[in-house]
């Protein structure tokens, strides 16, 4: 997989250089490159923004710079432009990911769709948001998707990023050493995960569940699982409601 990122901060996403992500790169199983917006203005001041056509608070960002970014790195990108009229297949089309408030919300789902794709870029904007025309024009070449994090407003794209590709990067087979841990993990199976405990059992005068000392697996495996259910329950009981039948097998139902 490629990852492509564009900001005007470059040095905020220097994050993914640490931990999984960084071994992965070093490991070239992604390879990533961020490219700072400002490389393509054209003014001595670099200047990357405007003010609102309509008026309004604050600023947007202007569309030229953004399209030669984003033209580089199409055009820098084998088989990304395609020569088939109407431009690449889908299959081929890079992914542009636009964070934004007003965007579909990034769930662990999502992170599973975007993981098996060639080549994701990233469009981190700044100020109140990128000029429109920028993703209606991107679209020729782009299977473009605006992104939110959350019902929340941040100042920009750059954390949505930071968090997106390390939960898109951590599905890539081979980066995380343990696969095994993507199976039992929050969200994986629609619900919650289970508490977990290490060494000492007796801590501040507090144990641990007894069962998970017993060595039966059976046991041990059912306490996790109700316990899966009765967090969800009471943290997310928006996610209870989407399970389907097929999600709870006859003990859950019991339980
Ligand atoms: N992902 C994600 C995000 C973001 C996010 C992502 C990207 C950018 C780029 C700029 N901002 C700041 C911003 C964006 C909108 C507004 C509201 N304005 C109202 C008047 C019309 C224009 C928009 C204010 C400030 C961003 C925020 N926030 N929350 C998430 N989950």
């Amino acid at each position: 997989m490629r990852l492509d990122v564009v900001s005007i901060f470059p040095e905020y996403l220097a994050a993914l250089d640490l931990s999984l992500i960084g071994k992965a790169r070093r490991d070239g199983l992604l390879e990533m490159s961020v490219t700072d917006l400002r490389d393509f203005t054209a003014d001595r001041h670099r200047t990357v923004d405007d003010t609102p056509y309509g008026g309004g608070a604050g600023m947007v960002m202007k569309p030229e710079p953004w399209a030669q970014a984003l033209e580089q790195i199409r055009d820098s990108t084998p088989g990304s432009r395609g020569d088939q009229p109407g431009g690449p297949a889908r299959s081929q089309r890079p992914v542009l990911i636009v964070p934004s408030p007003a965007g579909e919300v990034f769930t662990q789902e999502t992170a599973r769709e975007l993981a098996e794709r060639d080549h994701l870029v990233f469009a981190c904007g700044r100020y109140e948001g990128i000029d429109e025309r920028v993703l209606e024009w991107a679209r020729e070449s782009f299977e473009v998707r605006p992104m939110s994090l959350g019902d929340y407003v941040l100042n920009g794209g750059e954390v949505a990023v930071l968090a997106m590709v390390e939960a898109i990067g951590r599905l890539i087979p081979g980066v995380i050493g343990n696969p095994q841990s993507l199976v039992e993990e929050s969200h994986s199976d629609g619900l919650l995960e289970y508490p977990v405990y290490t060494k000492p059992a007796s801590w501040r005068e507090r144990g641990i569940p007894e069962v998970l000392l017993s060595g039966h697996h059976g046991k041990i495996a059912r306490w996790r699982r109700d316990e899966q259910l009765r967090r969800t329950s009471s943290r997310r009981p928006d996610l209870i409601e989407r399970l389907q039948p097929a999600d709870l097998d006859a003990r859950d139902r019991a339980a």
